[in-house]
């Protein structure tokens, strides 16, 4: 199909009528997204206007109506679990690591994990120690990937919320993620980092089979990184196109901005999300 941006591409993963109430109220109200083979998706939005709950509803985390569907196979009824071992990877907002181990034995488990799924249950026990060692190479890889190969042995509760969400996302990496879902992969990291990584992203997934969706609240990150975007606001898509497309966007414009007349005075060049105190600048 052709996307907003003009390419033509593979459909990954696609939501249809996206819906979750929470004690009878709408947070997602009937979303339709999708994300195609090579892409960087960016999903922004107000505070609460649903992006977390359209990740765990694609995840299985959150239950709800509409078709999640990954590469032509229907997730209806399948749980978190058997959508990771499908491809489905994600990374929170908060990273959840384990704080005593290091950051190459992190990911070195989740690596691990794979490789035991990708086994199954013939492995001969031969096998065995061959996959130790090579998910042993992927995690220190998968290191290497995000930049943070000279802090392999640090402990995780030594490490700087940036660092932490590097090994988060080298964590993914080793998963093979055919929709790699990232939560503001890059706060807390210095700008030079969060450059490097946002290029080694879309090195990643520029030109793979994989698709990326971000959920991010910084618009220079989305500017640089994504190739699309959807834009929520209660519950619904009020907008999808590229940065260029959206940022200049009257509803988008509004529903970041709120309803004062002065506010929007004197926010003319700016988004900033409706409850919080950050304020974001729509970069040029
Ligand atoms: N477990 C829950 N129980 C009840 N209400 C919830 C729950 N999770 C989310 N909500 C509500 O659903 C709406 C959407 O929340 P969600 O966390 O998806 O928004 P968000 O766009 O991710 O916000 P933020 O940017 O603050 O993370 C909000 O009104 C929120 O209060």
């Amino acid at each position: 199909m052709t996307s907003t941006d003009g390419r033509e591409r593979r459909t990954i993963l696609s939501v249809t009528g996206g819906t979750v109430s929470y004690l009878g109220v709408k947070a997602l109200a009937g979303v339709d997204l999708a994300a195609h083979a090579g892409e960087i998706v960016g999903v922004i939005g107000p505070n609460g206007a649903g992006k977390s709950t359209l990740v765990n509803l694609i995840a299985g985390v959150a239950r709800g109506g509409g078709d999640v569907v990954l590469n032509g196979h229907n997730l209806r009824g399948r749980d978190p679990q058997t959508r990771t071992r499908a491809g489905i990877v994600r990374t929170f907002q908060t990273p959840e690591l384990f704080g005593t181990l290091t950051a190459a034995q992190n990911v070195d488990l989740a690596a691990r994990s794979f490789l035991l799924y990708r086994a199954g249950r013939d492995e001969p026990r031969s096998g065995r120690r061959a996959r130790w060692r090579r998910s042993a190479g992927l995690a220190r890889e998968a290191l290497a990937t995000v930049g943070l190969e000279h802090r392999a042995g640090a402990r995780a509760e030594s490490m700087s919320g940036g660092e932490k969400k590097l090994v988060e996302l080298a964590r993914a990496l080793v998963q093979q993620p055919v929709v790699l879902i990232l939560d503001e992969p890059v706060a807390g990291l210095p700008v030079a980092a969060r450059q490097r990584t946002i290029a080694t992203l879309r090195d990643l997934i520029h030109g793979s089979d994989a698709t990326c969706i971000l959920i991010e609240h910084d618009m220079d990150v989305i500017r640089r990184a994504c190739d699309r975007i959807y834009v929520l606001s209660r519950g619904a898509v009020i907008k999808e196109g590229t940065w260029e497309q959206t940022s200049q966007d009257e509803a988008v414009r509004r529903a970041y901005l709120g309803s004062s007349p002065h506010q929007e005075a004197d926010d003319a060049d700016t988004i900033t999300t409706t409850n919080s105190v950050e304020r974001r600048a729509i970069p040029k």
